[in-house]
């Protein structure tokens, strides 16, 4: 495997559990009826959370048509769908703490659970919105929580224009909320700089995608 994440050689070793949210949780209003929440260091103990999820996650590499050839998705995955049991338990307390939090909002509980895994800076994903499924066509809200080495997550509105940067990992949240996954589009670029591997847990509503 790609880069090594050395936090058991660095003695973390911490409990993991989810933090508060309410008022710890900073919205920012964005163009078009889009927004995002960001709470850094929701998670403690994230690193060790980090190490388990890369044991025990079953993770899937893929290939997918592009263009006119088959090319590898630039990044490991496992999608666990709403009925699926998470793999690690501090993941169901996330889910529940972030539908305590947002439910009443969003109209509907956070049901599955993307997982991607970035093992080095030449991992990435392109320019995008979670369009497939209702986030094409209305409001919705897709809530990340960020382990491992802090990557850049790019936002920007669609079309073009300035790019908004969140480096996250270590616990940290970001919720992409109102208009985001069709007016704006996000991304997690390559680099050439040495980097530690990320792994992202994505929660949305059933029928985003
Ligand atoms: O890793 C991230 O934070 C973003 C992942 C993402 O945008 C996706 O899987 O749709
Ligand atoms: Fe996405």
């Amino acid at each position: 495997m790609r880069g090594v994440f050395q936090a058991s050689l660095l003695g973390l070793d911490e409990d993991v559990a989810v933090g508060a949210l309410g008022a710890t949780v900073h919205r920012t209003q964005l163009d078009h009826g889009a927004w995002i929440d960001v709470r850094p260091g929701w998670l403690s103990g994230a690193d060790t959370l980090f190490e388990r999820l890369a044991e025990r996650v079953p993770w899937k590499g893929e290939r997918r048509w592009m263009y006119d050839k088959v090319v590898d998705v630039p990044r490991l995955l496992k999608f666990y769908e709403e009925d699926e049991p998470l793999p690690d338990p501090v993941l169901d307390d996330a889910r529940r703490a972030l539908n305590a939090h947002y439910e009443e909002e969003l109209g509907e509980p956070f049901r599955t659970a993307g997982l991607c895994y970035y093992r080095d800076g030449r991992d990435s994903v392109a320019w995008h919105g979670d369009t497939i499924g209702r986030g094409s066509t209305e409001d919705t809200m897709v809530a990340i929580i960020s382990v491992g080495t802090p990557r850049p997550l790019l936002l920007r509105p669609r079309g073009g224009g300035h790019s908004l940067r969140h480096d996250l990992g270590h616990g940290d949240l970001i919720v992409m909320g109102g208009s985001c996954q069709r007016t704006w589009e996000h991304a997690v670029p390559k680099t050439t700089r040495p980097t530690g591997p990320r792994i992202s847990i994505q929660f949305r509503p059933r029928g985003v995608r």
